[in-house]
């Protein structure tokens, strides 16, 4: 499968501190799932801004589509971006606009005529089984309910990459099965998925899935190989031929 993401040598330094994230280097196949853990802290979700563009390394290369993110030409970059979905652990969903607008935002901003929008907003809210909540405002909609409608959002662009960064921090164990298969749903489209969490129950729930783990700021194989979830190591794919984590 072709490489879609690749990272070489990243680092990463807020400010004049020490670094964030050291000596990153991995690679994701197209279509695959990823789950990415690591304890609070660890640097996570500054993993992930670094995947969707919203942070540029301090030092080495990150790779997007065969592409060096930090060569585009800084027009390029909304297209680029477009291509990667981002679901937020706290929805980041506009609180004036109801279900439906908030859906249809990512197609308005990219220009898309308005007549063009209804049907894949509507396709979306069926989809996430919200038709009913569609003129609901967010502060409204209880926190799975908030998470769907985020995740709709997020690849009503049909992006190729979709980012989740603790998608079910905020919901119950019964929502985090409910978004775990709308990813997976996804993921059977070909959209390759990482999803940041820490819970191990979740990452059981997909043995297929592949498992990054970084440890204060460093994927703890510093090859990068990707690995199985716990009970999964060793069974036979090359990415874990370096034995269990
Ligand atoms: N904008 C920032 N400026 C300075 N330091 C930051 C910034 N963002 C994150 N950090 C620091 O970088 C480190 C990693 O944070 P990050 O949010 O990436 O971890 P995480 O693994 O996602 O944690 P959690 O699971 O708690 O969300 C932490 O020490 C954090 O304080």
């Amino acid at each position: 499968m072709a490489n879609i993401v690749q990272f070489e040598n990243v680092g990463l330094r807020y400010g004049t501190g020490a670094e964030t994230l050291s000596d990153i280097s991995f690679t994701l196949s197209a279509g695959s799932f990823y789950f990415l853990t690591g304890a609070s802290g660890a640097g996570k979700t500054s993993l992930l801004k670094l995947l969707y563009l919203a942070q540029r390394p301090t030092r080495g290369i990150v790779r997007l589509f065969g592409e060096d993110a930090g060569a585009l030409p800084r027009k390029r970059l909304p297209g680029f971006r477009r291509r990667i979905g981002v679901v937020f652990q706290d929805f980041r969903l506009l609180p004036h606009l109801s279900a439906h607008d908030n859906i249809a935002l990512p197609l308005r901003v990219a220009g898309m005529p308005e007549d063009e929008i209804e049907g894949p907003v509507r396709e979306m809210l069926a989809w996430v089984n919200l038709r009913d909540r569609a003129h609901a405002k967010p502060p409204t909609l209880s926190g799975g309910e908030q998470q769907r409608i985020a995740i709709a959002r997020a690849v009503i662009t049909r992006p190729e990459v979709l980012v989740a960064d603790e998608p079910t921090g905020n919901v119950d164990p019964e929502m985090a099965e409910r978004l775990l298969h709308l990813f997976e749903s996804l993921n059977r489209l070909g959209t390759t998925v990482v999803v940041a969490t820490h819970d191990f129950q979740l990452i059981n729930r997909i043995p297929d899935a592949r498992m990054m783990r970084i440890e204060r700021g460093r994927l703890s194989d510093p090859t990068g190989a990707l690995r199985h979830p716990p009970g999964r190591a060793g069974s036979g794919d090359a990415a874990s031929s370096n034995g269990p984590v």
